[in-house]
């Protein structure tokens, strides 16, 4: 067996035991990944901190020291939460992390969101370490808790902690998705998270009758205009005029309604009241004062007896109304350096995206950090939060290359970016 064969199964052998901590919502075992976490960053003699904004939601702080620590800092963020599997649906246990033989794919809940991240920044400190490299700019690492229900808890508290404002950092890289073709991909904005629910309330009465004004009739009207708008934002992505991440997707999540019985539902009973829940995500650029009208004016009219409630709107604007993106031209350093750091190791890039769905970049982007959203998983179907979800584990170790590439840059890079100048002066 050769030496990179061994090293290599090592590798994976970590990944799999990382995969094997059951952090599954609603009761993530979080003890036990910190401390493996912990254990990880001993053997790599990186200054290790566990903090708890929140009892029992600890999050695990490493860091490797620069020589010049006047210059701001490298953030590699990961979450350590991962959302919970139907057990019984997959052909391999979620949280056994198989290496099938014959395709080289692990199989595991987080394999792709986003435990491989964590460990490949990890692992990338590894062989940068053996290879006698050291870096200029300090590299702080985070494993963060809760991102999968919302953040709040973990990289919202971390954000505004003074522990992270004396991290001094300058960038940030986060999460992206995996890529069915030979290109990563790479975001440089999320959409924001409305999770809106409506009410509709009308006069019950007989099964049998036909009358205007029921809840059920109310509701009906909504979800109809409701569909009549997500079709006509779905054609614009269908056409190619529009990116996933460029429309307001509106999806449907729960409905409720109806008198309970023993045996179903009371069937002669027109019911007085009637719920509906919709995940809907808002990009950057949209006009949320026309939604949020919209919503008042035709989904939820106060004049067909409606109410509405957000249960999140989890985005995080700034003292402009916006939710900000992070540049991806000349104006910052950090983007060039990625394209280039990746394609140094045969890397490709699609072009940068608006993440479609929700990541804690949005609390560093907010303090107007640079934040980037990046996994390397190319030839990878996207299966994050699906039955099945696997990483191959070639896939896995190439993505270790590309992020020994991206710290070296990172971490050796010498100027001052202007962003950075300017917040100094602040
Ligand atoms: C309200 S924040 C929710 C965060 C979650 N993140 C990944 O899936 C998401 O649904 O996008
Ligand atoms: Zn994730
Ligand atoms: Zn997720």
């Amino acid at each position: 067996v050769s030496v990179e064969d061994r090293d290599s199964w090592a590798i994976i052998s970590r990944f799999q035991e990382y995969l094997r901590i059951n952090t599954a919502h609603p009761n993530p075992a979080y003890r036990e990944a910190a401390d493996f976490i912990a254990s990880q960053a001993k053997s790599l003699s990186l200054d290790s901190q566990i903090l708890e904004f929140v009892d029992g939601k600890p999050l695990v702080l490493l860091k490797w020291a620069g020589k010049n620590p006047a210059l701001p800092s490298i953030l590699l963020n990961s979450h350590t939460d991962v959302v919970p599997a139907e057990q019984h649906k997959w052909d391999q246990p979620p949280f056994q992390a198989n290496l099938d033989p014959s395709s080289g794919h692990i199989y595991a809940r987080g394999s792709q969101d986003m435990k491989c991240v964590g460990l490949q920044y990890l692992e990338a400190i590894r062989k940068l370490q053996a290879s006698g490299f050291r870096p200029l700019r300090t590299i702080y690492l985070s494993f963060v808790p809760d991102e999968e229900i919302g953040g709040h808890d973990g990289a919202g508290k971390f954000a505004d902690s003074d522990t992270f404002k004396n991290m001094n950092v300058g960038i940030v890289l986060d999460e992206g998705l995996a890529s069915p073709t030979e290109s990563y991909r790479v975001f440089y904005g999320e959409r924001c998270p409305w999770w809106l629910v409506i009410k509709a309330t009308g006069a019950p009465g007989h099964g049998a009758k036909l009358y205007d004004n029921t809840a059920m009739e109310n509701l009906l009207k909504s979800i109809e205009s409701i569909r009549r708008f997500r079709a006509l934002q779905f054609d614009l992505v269908k056409a190619g005029l529009k990116a996933e991440g460029e429309v307001i997707s509106v999806n449907m999540v729960f409905l409720k309604a109806g008198t309970p019985s023993p045996t179903g539902f009371v069937m002669n009973l027109q019911p007085s009241e009637a719920e509906a829940g919709f995940d809907i995500r808002v990009p950057p650029t949209a006009d949320s004062a026309s939604l949020e009208r919209r919503i008042a004016e035709e989904w939820a009219p106060a004049t067909r007896n409606m109410t509405f409630e957000f249960k999140q709107r989890g985005c995080v604007y700034d003292k402009f109304g916006m939710s900000s993106i992070t540049a991806i031209d000349s104006s910052n350093p950090w983007w060039a350096l990625l394209e280039e750091a990746i394609s140094n190791v045969n890397g490709k890039l699609e072009k940068p995206e608006i993440f479609p769905a929700s990541t804690d970049a949005r609390y560093f982007r907010v303090r107007g950090l640079p934040a980037i959203g990046f996994s390397p998983m190319a030839n990878t179907p996207i299966l994050l939060h699906d039955h099945n979800e696997f990483l191959n584990k070639n896939e896995y170790l190439q993505g270790i290359d590309i992020y020994e590439s991206i710290i070296k840059a990172y971490a050796s890079y010498i100027e001052t970016t202007k962003d950075e100048a300017s917040r100094a002066e602040l």
